[in-house]
């Protein structure tokens, strides 16, 4: 039997896939599998029991990766299981940044009750007209799931569009449509653009690479457009930039106390990934992820361990070791096997920076004993033995 509990709200078509073998818990000090969206994990604690956590959707800046990752803890996300609902908010943001047309959906519902509304209408439009996104020059950076969809989308669109990634994976560059300039560099993408989308997770690297600096680069009158998380953009440097008109509109998807409200800045409640479809499609693959690593010790989707699959696990024992990456772990881990007299049949051992991952498929029974001399290997950090 397996406990698990949901920290967010979890679609329901992807929990009804948890059998009779699983149970809700409220409590997520004796899960063994945390479910969840944007709810901030950093200030919890873990329980020894716990062994999964599923982020339905893609970034995962609210869990401590680290921290999980020593504590035996894999880390899931649902890549690209939200992206056409974040594309298709994006193009929304930048028509709604072409034109006025919250203004001028503000200034019908102030009138609401005129009786010459439609006459007044023909006189009053033109305070709200805008641009065309067609023949616009629309720059994007991060080119994986989200970044690909809206770049091929602006296309349709007519627009002229920019990409840049430096670790674009072989994956993304194949969907890429053929008609995507190829930005060499981030600076040539901030010259040429009147629309500029970030599609990058929040890192180290990428924090605040929206900020006064980046933004003299930019067009006068440029438009940016920030699904991806707001401490990507530094919210004083915006501001000002919105004040003093340097930058036209600033479209995005999470609210701070900063920009919200500031005139130029279309602030959206973080609703990227809130359809129905890509609540559903982060659940189903989420609790897929959780299963399978649970019932087989299959990592797929990790963003803390390599990714490990040795099928279904059919018959005998499966041993599976998170451990350190260094050397002679496998060494110790078979030597202790074959001293207890048990037979290998099958084993896979991945490596990802610091942390590594080993199965072996056991002929028979593995004792309480054995398990234990395992986990007291230095350098290993969880040791289960799936029956
Ligand atoms: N608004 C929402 O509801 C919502 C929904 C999904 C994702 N997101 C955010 O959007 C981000 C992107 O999502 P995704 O599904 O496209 O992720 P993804 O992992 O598929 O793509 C991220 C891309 O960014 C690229 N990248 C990394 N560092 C870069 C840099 N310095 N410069 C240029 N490119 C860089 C990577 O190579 C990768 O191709 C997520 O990390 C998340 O923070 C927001
Ligand atoms: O769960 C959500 O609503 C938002 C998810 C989104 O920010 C993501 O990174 O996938």
């Amino acid at each position: 039997m397996y406990k698990y509990n949901c920290l967010n709200p979890i679609a329901h078509v992807g929990l009804e896939k948890f059998d009779e073998s699983y149970v809700k818990t409220e409590k997520p000090e004796e899960a063994d599998a945390i479910l969840v969206r944007s709810a901030s994990m950093h200030e919890m604690e873990f329980s020894g029991n716990l062994k999964v956590i599923a982020r339905a959707g893609a970034g995962v800046n609210n869990i401590p990766l680290e921290k999980c990752a020593e504590k035996g803890i894999v880390v899931f996300n649902t890549p690209g299981a939200n992206a056409n609902g974040v594309k298709e908010l994006v193009i929304a943001g930048m028509l709604l940044a072409a034109r006025d047309i919250i203004g001028g959906i503000n200034w019908v519902q102030e009138n609401e009750e005129d009786g010459d509304i439609a006459k007044i209408t023909e006189k009053k439009k033109k305070a709200f007209a805008g641009t065309e996104l067609e023949g616009k020059k629309l720059g994007v950076i991060g080119l994986g799931a989200i970044g690909v969809l809206v770049a091929n989308a602006a296309t349709h669109l007519g627009m002229d569009v920019y990409g840049y990634d430096p670790y674009v994976s072989v994956d993304a560059a194949w969907k890429l449509s053929r008609s995507i300039h190829h930005a060499k560099t981030v600076d040539e993408l901030y010259k040429e653009c009147d629309y500029i989308t970030i599609h990058v997770p929040a890192l180290d690297d990428t924090k605040g690479m929206i900020n006064k600096d980046t933004i003299s680069l930019m067009k006068k009158n440029v438009v940016i457009l920030n699904f991806a998380r707001d401490l990507l953009v530094n919210g004083e440097d915006m501001v000002d930039a919105l004040v003093s008109g340097r930058v036209k509109g600033y479209v995005t998807d999470f609210p701070t106390p900063e920009v919200a409200g500031v005139k130029g800045a279309i602030v959206i409640p973080h609703l990227g990934a809130s359809t129905e479809e890509s609540e559903d499609n982060c659940a189903k693959m989420a609790v897929k992820e959780t299963i399978d690593y649970l019932e087989n010790g299959n990592i797929t989707h990790s963003v803390n361990y390599p990714d490990c699959d040795m099928g279904k696990k059919e018959g005998g024992s499966r041993i599976t070791i998170l451990h350190h990456n260094k050397p002679n772990m496998l060494g110790q881990f078979t030597a202790l096997l074959a001293k207890a007299d048990m037979n290998i049949s099958l084993m896979a051992n991945k490596s990802r920076k610091e942390y590594a991952y080993t199965m072996m498929d056991i002929d028979g029974d593995v004792s309480k004993e054995v398990e234990e001399e395992l986990s007291r290997i230095e350098g290993v950090l969880k040791v289960r033995v799936i029956l």
